[in-house]
């Protein structure tokens, strides 16, 4: 299915910035899903952090000990020669603790980087499952539920990364100005104050990226769209024959151009920033620098001190600038994380049964299905798409549903199987209203082929065997089901027969028609024996006059005592029906017999005389 296009941007999006109001409101949820994927895991990802925002001030202070010591022990101190060597071990020690402590974050970060993305992908997939018809037709929440399915593996991660890492190199800096404090109290304040401005502008600039990552949300699905129509098999032959390349190709470029302006222009206003405030804290550095060096040279302080503070200053900037990464980071972790929560937010149970227990009609082929004064807008759209429809279907009766496109077939048939709902009036199934069934049990009475049936990457006895998930291994029912739907003929002739691995998307699988491909969704209809309501949107449409003839007089039979639906522009077919219901902008305009609507002599009547005519010619 095609990423759909919004025409205006998702007020959603700025919606949720303007509510989110900072990245920290995503926090929260994100670390109960850290939780959630291992307590273990961010338990010794948290210990391990810590150990490794401590273990550099340990280091530089063993390193300054040993500078002080070796000059000591170069005046003559011979208690301080031995204790050299002592140091030397332990920071050895220390060193060798930092690179464990480094190896263990990175296999930490592996393991959880797995199953958070497994976790993340399987609550991905189960809400998909909740969704309903309603929410797939809808772009916003299509989108969303792309968008959280494209970086689940690795945004969590970073963005409990990114959180940890700050409060690493928080950590550190901290114990970094510890030891320097001691040292020359003032030389830090003024570290911290040069340091200052560059965290606001990396804040503030991280804050325009984000902005500008959303704001073109739209746009970015516009890109994405526009790479899809150029690379996926389905469209080849239209991009080729009507020569859509350099079009398509020219509007993709010019919406990059445009994303890339943009882009350059922050990128051009980040490095003017921050080589500007990082002068400014490196010439504070240097001044510290010189007084502390002069101080040393004076002998205020001890060479160890300056070694100190030279070490630890050097490795300061560096956690700093960590911390400063971490935050622009952050904020694009955010946005997918704001995505993601809003995707596992959207209220579902919308097809939940409004009585409890929910009533089930008897099982058997003896309920008819009424519609009451039904009438059906869809959600968010003005115009009606059915408007009051009243018909009554009785057991063995075969209804056709015919008019032009749009008329409301499709949608007569998704309130049916209770895809949807009538925005007025109510449909009764055996005389209970079908919101107070079940839905599985409702669904379970139907057998179908939709007029966009799915053509199953899987082989020939699971495409049939799928219409009835229980009997997936019966072969022998699915070799009837595949009798009945007119598809053994096909099967026969394919190399492994009923195992032949279909499509083209996996190695060895064989390609078929698309009439003959509608022949196995047929048979996948014919599945379910006890279905007490077939449902055939326009099976006929890519099957032959000879297959069409021969399904109609087998569905004939099967349909016996259930009720059969049959939308259909063929009227040799629909004549067949017992009724027919003449479709016109979502109203019945016609319901009778063919010889009924034929005497009739309105809208049915010149159509059907308009298709004999065109045979006959
Ligand atoms: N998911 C949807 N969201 C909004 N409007 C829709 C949706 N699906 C269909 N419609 C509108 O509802 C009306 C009825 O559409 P429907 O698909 O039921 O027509 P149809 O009679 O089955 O047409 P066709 O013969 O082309 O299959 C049309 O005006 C269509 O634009």
């Amino acid at each position: 299915m095609p990423p759909p296009l919004a025409s205006t941007p998702p007020p959603s999006l700025l919606a949720r910035l303007k509510n989110t109001g900072s990245l920290f409101k995503q926090l929260p949820g994100t670390f109960r899903l850290f939780w959630a994927a291992s307590p273990k895991l961010a338990v010794l990802l948290g210990a391990l952090t810590l150990m490794a925002a401590v273990l550099p001030a340990g280091i530089a202070w063993v390193g300054k000990l040993i500078v002080d010591t070796v000059v000591a022990a170069a005046q003559g101190s011979l208690e301080a020669r031995s204790r050299v060597y002592g140091l030397v071990g332990l920071e050895f020690g220390l060193m060798l603790g930092s690179a464990v402590v480094e190896r263990g974050l990175t296999l930490t970060r592996e393991l959880l980087r797995a199953s958070l993305g497994n976790l993340l992908n399987e609550r991905i997939l189960q809400k998909a499952l909740q969704l309903e018809l309603r929410h797939f037709e809808d772009s916003d929440t299509y989108d969303k539920m792309q968008n959280a399915r494209r970086e689940a593996n690795s945004r969590p991660l970073s963005l409990v990364m990114q959180v940890f890492s700050i409060v690493r190199n928080g950590i550190t800096l901290s114990t970094f100005a510890a030891l320097l404090i001691s040292l020359s109290p003032w030389s830090v304040a003024v570290l911290v104050a040069a340091s200052i401005p560059a965290f606001i502008a990396e804040a503030r600039l991280a804050a325009e990226g984000f902005r500008l990552y959303s704001w073109r949300a739209p746009e970015g699905r516009k890109l994405n769209y526009l790479e899809w129509i150029l690379t996926r098999d389905n469209h080849v032959k239209e991009v080729k024959l009507f020569g859509l390349g350099p079009l398509v190709l020219g509007r993709y470029r010019t919406l990059f151009q445009k994303f890339f302006s943009e882009d350059r222009a922050l990128a051009f206003k980040r490095m003017g920033w921050g080589l500007g405030l990082g002068l400014l804290s490196l010439a504070a550095f240097y001044g510290c620098y010189l007084y502390v060096a002069g101080r040393a040279a004076g002998g205020a302080i001890s060479v160890g001190d300056m070694v100190l503070y030279l070490s630890v200053f050097r490795q300061g900037q560096a956690a700093f600038q960590g911390i400063l990464t971490s935050i622009g980071s952050m904020y694009e972790d955010a946005l997918f994380m704001s995505n993601l929560f809003a995707y596992l937010d959207i209220p579902t149970g919308g097809e939940a049964t409004r009585v409890l227990p929910a009533k089930s009609p008897p099982r058997g082929h003896r309920n008819a299905i009424e519609l009451r004064d039904v009438s059906f807008r869809y959600p968010g759209k003005d115009a009606w798409a059915l408007r009051d429809i009243n018909l009554t279907l009785r057991p063995g009766q075969k209804l056709a549903l015919v008019g032009e496109n749009g008329a409301g077939k499709s949608t007569l048939v998704k309130l049916l199987l209770r895809l949807y709902e009538p925005t007025e009036g109510e449909i009764l199934y055996g005389g209970v209203n079908l919101r107070d069934m079940d839905v599985e049990d409702l669904r379970s009475r139907f057998g179908a082929v939709f007029q966009d049936f799915v053509r199953y990457q899987f082989n020939v006895a699971e495409n049939i065997g799928l219409g009835h998930v229980p009997a997936l291994e019966d072969r022998n029912r699915i070799v009837r089901a595949a009798e009945e739907g007119g598809a053994s003929a096909v099967i026969e002739a394919l190399p492994k027969q009923y195992d032949t691995m279909l499509g083209g998307w996996f190695e060895k699988g064989q390609e078929l028609s698309a009439g003959q491909w509608q022949k196995l969704a047929v048979a996948r209809a014919f599945m379910r024996d006890d279905a007490e309501v077939l449902i055939l949107d326009e099976p006929t449409a890519s099957i032959d006059a000879e297959a069409e003839h021969a399904l109609f007089e087998r569905f004939q039979a099967l349909a016996a005592d259930r009720i059969a639906i049959v939308i259909s522009h063929r009227f040799s077919t629909v004549r067949m029906a017992d009724q027919i219901a003449v479709l016109h902008n979502g109203r019945v305009e016609e319901l009778g017999s063919h010889d009924q609507l034929m005497a009739l002599d309105g809208r049915y009547a010149h159509l059907f005389r308009l298709q004999a005519r065109g045979y006959r010619d």
